[in-house]
């Protein structure tokens, strides 16, 4: 490949500066635990404080090992101009699982800003939605979609549409005078598409004339049901001029389901997925999309193909990942889950070491790797051995489907021959079949193929199947952002959604999958075995933040000190610490370019998840592992409405902290009153000593210090406790607090 046609360019970033910061505060942090340690008669606090800070400088070291040598990938679409018959075909699966949650029109605008992305050729994408909402709402929300995608595609295409979401398009565009006409004429088709969307129920859509479409709706319980699959557009049946008209197929499945099986959430989902789309168009990649993300850069597919196709061994880039962002951002990140640092700081770490993880969303996969093929620089002869699969081998993985078997091995042999849909209604009954409950029974799906199952969160399990087997992974850096995707709002669906990550990666880490395995018997480098376990760990840093949190209003109450003392340097060691991390993380926020605010809303909801979400998770994993209960899926809430792209309307409101009655909150509440208490107490005590002694030295200084600084951290909660409506904790949340506050008291009263 000449370096003037290159597609892709690896660049590493430097930061030395950074590296030197990482090393002082190392240091400060061996300093901390030799003082710590020298100090040890001083009593249990000061044990207790030694183990959590040997936890933090554990946490600090595999932190400073994912960020330490950050690379990102530019992208070259340009040069691709020349290669468009290389292209390969790229199936687009989009999941949605409830209605109330995840609302129609939101799926919709997914939807038709894929089937509006640019490609030379249409013919080689397709779109498939799964519903495990089973909804005919949604069924007819496709169907309509793909009825205005007539116009919006061409509209796209004609005038270089930027965002291709039409109530993102809408919501941000005004007609321009040379489209003046066409945008007025597409804006109108789109509001009545939404209001049929949003008047549409599913009673009347069964009673309906054309109920026809939806008879299979009818006995459908969403728990409880048959496969359906529907054709909403056949795009080789279309009456085209020419080449370049058109949009891709659109398929709809809701795969079938029973109370008996475990229906494996969004894994199984997307593995009925795989299959539905390796019977109908079997592209050899794979576009991964949850229903709440929308193209905003129509030219991601390019970028992607820039890093699939770019590298001469294509075991760099075993899948291409775009981290996440979002729109409709709340002003300075009340919830802490806009992730920007993260995103900047970890994940184009992992760039530089085996790759950025598997995310759920915004991913494009080669299907034989989900299909379990090595990497070609490691196993030449595994490789040979896939192709010649005998059907009963590809039967015993991929299941009884004679269809999927030719399809897979199609896959593995490389001649893939992009077949058109035709005969679809046999087609569609093969879909049905591989979209059963007991289709998987048997196979490997959910194991070696396919999307794994045994944790909530299902992505990050795949994607490290994929590295352990040796395969790297990338990320392009696209502007504009190539995806955005909505972030929960509010109290309940954000500590929800950090709860269900955290539960999801501590399963991996305590289940058969752990990584150290992948690191020593496969192909999982050890420094991504670090770089995945900061991850797997956030659960586990709850017990080790919790009993930090209360040593300051243990030591107030028993009059104790865990803090070290100015006579041995501990204490300016601690406080050099405090500032240092304060502003490393500062500096951080600043580089990424966001406001001091945001700084402080991360660190405050930093505290909170890992008090609340990650605390319960813990417990719910430990709960899981020995045998008492189980672990699901809830799905988050996405509040914001499609139809309004605009935040500056909800900002008021909804940058409050929101509560509701989910046990998430109760600990939080519990460690918000103990600090107010003990600090009351603390205070009562040294006024009492005062006046008897006349004595003003007060020992506990630094205990004060750290449980008010708790409550500025804790201040949503402080708020919550005399708040009303959503933005008061429930008064049961504030009882079970009070009980484990007095609790926590009455144990801690010594002698
Ligand atoms: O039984 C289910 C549950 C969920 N989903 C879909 O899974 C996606 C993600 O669910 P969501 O509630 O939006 O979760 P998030 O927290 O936003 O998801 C992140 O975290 C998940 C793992 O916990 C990943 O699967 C996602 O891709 C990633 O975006 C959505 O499209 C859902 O429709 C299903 O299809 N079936
Ligand atoms: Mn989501």
């Amino acid at each position: 490949m000449s370096s003037a046609m290159k597609l892709q360019e690896r660049v590493s970033v430097p930061r030395t500066a950074w590296k030197l910061a990482d090393i002082f505060i190392l240091c400060l942090l061996f300093a901390l635990l030799s003082c710590r340690v020298a100090s040890l008669r001083e009593g249990g606090a000061s044990v207790a404080a030694l183990v959590c800070e040997a936890w933090f400088t554990f946490v600090w070291i595999i932190n400073m090992n994912i960020k330490w040598n950050p690379v990102r990938f530019n992208t070259y679409p340009e040069n691709l101009s020349q290669r468009t018959d290389e292209l390969p075909a790229v199936d687009m699966l989009v999941t949605t699982a409830d209605p109330e949650l995840e609302p129609p029109l939101m799926t919709v605008n997914t939807v038709l800003s894929l089937l509006a992305v640019d490609y030379p050729d249409v013919d080689k994408l397709a779109c498939y939605v799964s519903d495990d909402g089973c909804s005919p709402v949604t069924c007819y929300a496709l169907r309509e979609a793909a009825g205005f995608a007539r116009l919006w595609v061409p509209f796209c295409k004609r005038h270089g549409v930027g965002v291709r979401a039409p109530f993102m398009y809408f919501a941000s565009s005004r007609p321009e005078p040379e489209l003046a006409g066409d945008w007025t004429f597409i804006k109108s088709e789109y509001d009545k598409l939404v209001s049929r969307i949003e008047s549409a129920d599913e009673g009347s859509l069964l009673r309906h004339d054309d109920a026809a479409d939806f008879t299979e709706f009818k006995e459908a319980k969403r728990g409880d049901h048959p496969a359906i699959v529907k054709v909403l557009w056949d795009n080789s049946k279309s009456s085209r001029t020419g080449s370049g008209d058109g949009f891709p197929n659109l398929v709809y499945v809701s795969r079938e389901k029973t109370r008996k099986h475990d229906h494996h959430y969004k894994a199984g989902a997307m593995n009925v997925l795989a299959r539905v789309s390796a019977v109908m168009t079997n592209a050899p990649i794979i576009l991964n999309m949850d229903c709440d993300m929308f193209v905003n850069n129509p030219q991601v597919v390019l970028h992607a193909m820039c890093l699939l196709l770019g590298f001469n061994d294509e075991t760099c880039s075993g899948f291409v990942q775009v981290p996440q962002r979002f729109y409709a951002k709340l002003k300075d990140d009340p919830f802490g889950n806009q992730i920007e640092v993260l995103r900047e700081k970890l994940l184009g770490g992992l760039s530089g070491l085996q790759g950025i993880y598997y995310l759920g969303t915004g991913c494009f996969h080669r299907r034989k790797i989900i299909y379990g093929v090595a990497p070609p620089s490691f196993a030449a002869v595994k490789h040979e051995r896939q192709g010649s699969l005998t059907y009963e081998d590809l039967r015993t993985k991929f299941g009884a489907s004679v269809e999927l078997a030719e399809s897979a091995r199609n896959i593995y042999s490389r001649e893939i021959p992009l077949k058109p849909m035709i005969d679809i209604s046999s087609r569609i009954q093969v879909a049905k079949q591989v979209s059963s409950c007991n289709y998987e029974t048997g196979t490997h799906w959910g194991q070696e193929i396919g999307w794994s199952y045994g944790s909530m969160a299902e992505d990050i399990l795949t994607g490290q199947r994929i590295h352990s087997a040796g395969w790297k992974s990338t990320s392009p850096d696209t502007n504009p952002p190539a995806f955005l995707g909505c972030a929960p709002t509010g109290g309940p669906a954000s500590l929800t959604q950090y709860k269900r990550w955290a539960t999801g990666l501590l399963e991996i880490l305590l289940g058969p999958n752990t990584p150290i395995i992948a690191t020593i018997f496969k192909r999982l480098q050890f420094r991504q075995y670090l770089g995945y376990l900061v991850f797997y760990v956030w659960s586990m840093r709850a017990p080790f933040e919790l009993c930090y949190a209360l040593l300051g209003p243990f030591c107030l109450f028993r009059n104790h000190s865990f803090l070290l003392k100015a006579s041995n340097h501990g204490f300016s060691i601690q406080l050099a610490l405090f500032l240092s991390y304060n502003i490393y993380n500062f500096v951080e926020y600043m580089e990424c370019g966001l406001s001091a605010r945001t700084w402080w809303n991360n660190m405050r909801m930093q505290r909170i998840v890992s008090l609340s979400s990650w605390l319960l998770a813990f417990l719910s994993v430990v709960l899981k592992t020995i045998g008492l209960s189980k672990t699901v899926f809830e799905v988050t809430r996405k509040d914001k409405s499609t139809s309004d792209g605009d935040p500056s309307t909800h900002e008021t409101d909804l940058g409050w902290f929101t509560f509701d009655s989910s046990p998430v909150f109760i600990p939080m509440t519990a460690v918000a009153i103990l600090n107010i208490v003990t600090i009351a107490i603390g205070v009562w005590r040294h006024a009492i000593f005062w006046m008897t002694t006349g004595n003003h030295d007060c020992q506990n200084i630094g205990e004060f210090l750290c449980c008010g600084l708790m409550i500025l951290y804790f201040w949503p909660f402080i708020k919550g406790l005399v708040g009303r409506g959503r933005y008061g904790i429930p008064w049961n949340v504030k009882l079970k607090a009070w009980v484990i506050v007095v609790a926590f008291l009455y144990f801690c009263r010594g002698d």
